[in-house]
């Protein structure tokens, strides 16, 4: 089994660089189904979300290179094929696979997907939104079958603004048969991404980035060259990694704009944060204090940075707490953060963290993706050695992270260990 082992206590200090957006990817990947040739997408991070996907449109017949961030997609001989088990079980984002799939082949068949487990993350609002279109959807064995005649344009209020499903949505309805209106839709950045490449396919997308989104379906979707968005969630960890323990870092590769909610955060904690055109710096730091916060949809505080500020927090002076409006059971960090020596505990859904504390190296698992990079940041913080465990999480999502953080003075290596059972021990 792979782990990682970080001696904590070292400073960070220099450059590190932020990759395309994993969010962003694991849709746009899926979207170049609906063209007719081919599809380049440049920034894609090296993540095992990539890879995965790559695998299922190879899986559907699809042609697909990817190298130096690069993946050119060949969608023209892909067929309906049924993807009820294996690579959809990897990750969450398959489920844009039905949208595209439905979008081109008006059919598909998708296993329920994979992904973090943050508690219960439904998808009634993309059935019903593949439904008013037109499909109808069944769920047989565990996978999600849907069919249409046609796609009908339709106007469809999201009960909660969700990512997956507005995006899920868009997929499908640029084939539709006229107009779509999406309301109440999410305004993520990665939302507008989606839809800058779609438009560039050629179809008619208004409103993306606000809470009403307007398709005139077209009949035909052509390839084209994209590139990816910076990954603002890794921008936000690399700078609450600086304002933990840098001596001046810059984090490169970073739409600010993108950050100001939790740039607004680390500022009332203290931190210094400065922004240039593509870049923010923080210097050293000194006297963090706590804050409270609660995690909202864009342009709100990010759920999936939750758990990496919980880590700042435990290095700030007096009692924070912050609570996941999205995902309230988002806190299993908090189990292992206490491993750590960290005064935490969660009522409902709210961490109360209390502050400064020693943090001290422990063996602990990365229960989830940002969990993962939340007990990164504690290992390099922390006195001693940190062994983290289940690893394949963090690398569903952060690409090169142990050769990022090296660069600046972290100490962390990926090892291969042997965990004794009682059949090898
Ligand atoms: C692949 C991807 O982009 N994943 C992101 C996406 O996940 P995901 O697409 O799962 O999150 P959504 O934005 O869809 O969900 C937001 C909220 O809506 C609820 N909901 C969602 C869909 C639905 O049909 N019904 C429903 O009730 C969810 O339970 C959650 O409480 O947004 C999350 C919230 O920003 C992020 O943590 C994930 O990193
Ligand atoms: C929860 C996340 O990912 P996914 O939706 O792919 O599980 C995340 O990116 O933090």
């Amino acid at each position: 089994m792979d782990v990682y082992k970080i001696q904590g206590g070292n400073r960070l200090k220099g450059k590190i660089t932020v990759s395309g957006a994993k969010n962003s990817a694991v849709a746009l990947i899926p979207a170049s189904i609906l063209a007719d040739s081919s599809v380049t997408i440049g920034g894609i991070p090296e993540i095992s979300d990539a890879w995965t996907l790559k695998a299922l449109l190879e899986e559907i017949g699809g042609e697909v290179t990817f190298e130096n961030g690069k993946m050119t997609i060949d969608p023209s001989k892909m067929v309906a094929m049924p993807l009820p088990n294996g690579n959809v079980k990897k990750l969450r984002a398959s489920y844009y696979m039905m949208g595209a799939m439905l979008g081109r082949f008006k059919q598909a068949v998708i296993g329920m997907p994979g992904g973090c487990f943050l508690g219960p993350r439904p998808i009634d609002q993309h059935i019903k939104g593949f439904e008013a279109l037109g499909a109808k959807v069944t769920n047989e064995h565990g996978a999600i079958y849907l069919r249409a005649d046609e796609l009908i344009g339709a106007k469809i209020y999201l009960d909660v603004a969700s990512v997956g499903a507005t995006i899920n949505i868009m997929l499908a309805a640029v084939r539709a048969k006229g107009k779509t209106t999406i309301e109440n839709a999410a305004k993520e950045p990665e939302i507008i991404d989606v839809a800058t490449l779609l438009t560039n396919m050629g179809a008619n997308i208004k409103g993306a980035g606000t809470s009403v989104i307007r398709i005139e379906g077209v009949d035909e979707l052509k390839g084209t060259k994209h590139t990816i968005i910076p990954d603002r969630i890794e921008a936000a960890t690399f700078m609450i990694m600086a304002a933990a323990i840098g001596d001046g870092v810059l984090v490169d590769n970073v739409i600010p704009l993108h950050m100001e909610a939790v740039t607004a955060k680390l500022r009332e904690m203290g931190v210094t944060v400065e922004e240039n055109e593509e870049s923010i710096y923080i210097s050293k730091q000194k006297n963090l204090q706590a804050v409270d916060v609660k995690t909202l949809v864009y342009p709100g505080f990010p759920t999936d940075v939750q758990q990496p500020l919980s880590v700042l927090m435990t290095q700030a002076e007096g009692t924070s707490m912050i609570t996941d409006t999205i995902y309230s059971a988002r806190f299993k960090h908090i189990d292992e953060l206490r491993r750590m020596s960290a005064k935490a505990r969660v009522e409902g859904n709210t961490a109360i963290i209390q502050g400064p504390a020693s943090l001290e190296g422990s063996t602990v698992t990365a229960t989830d993706l940002r969990a993962g990079a939340a007990l990164v940041l504690a290992g390099l913080i922390a006195k001693g050695e940190t062994e983290i465990h289940d690893i394949y999480h963090i690398e569903r999502g952060y690409s090169s992270l142990i050769e990022k953080l090296c660069a600046i003075g972290a100490n962390i290596r990926k090892e291969s260990i042997v965990i004794k059972t009682k059949n090898n021990a």
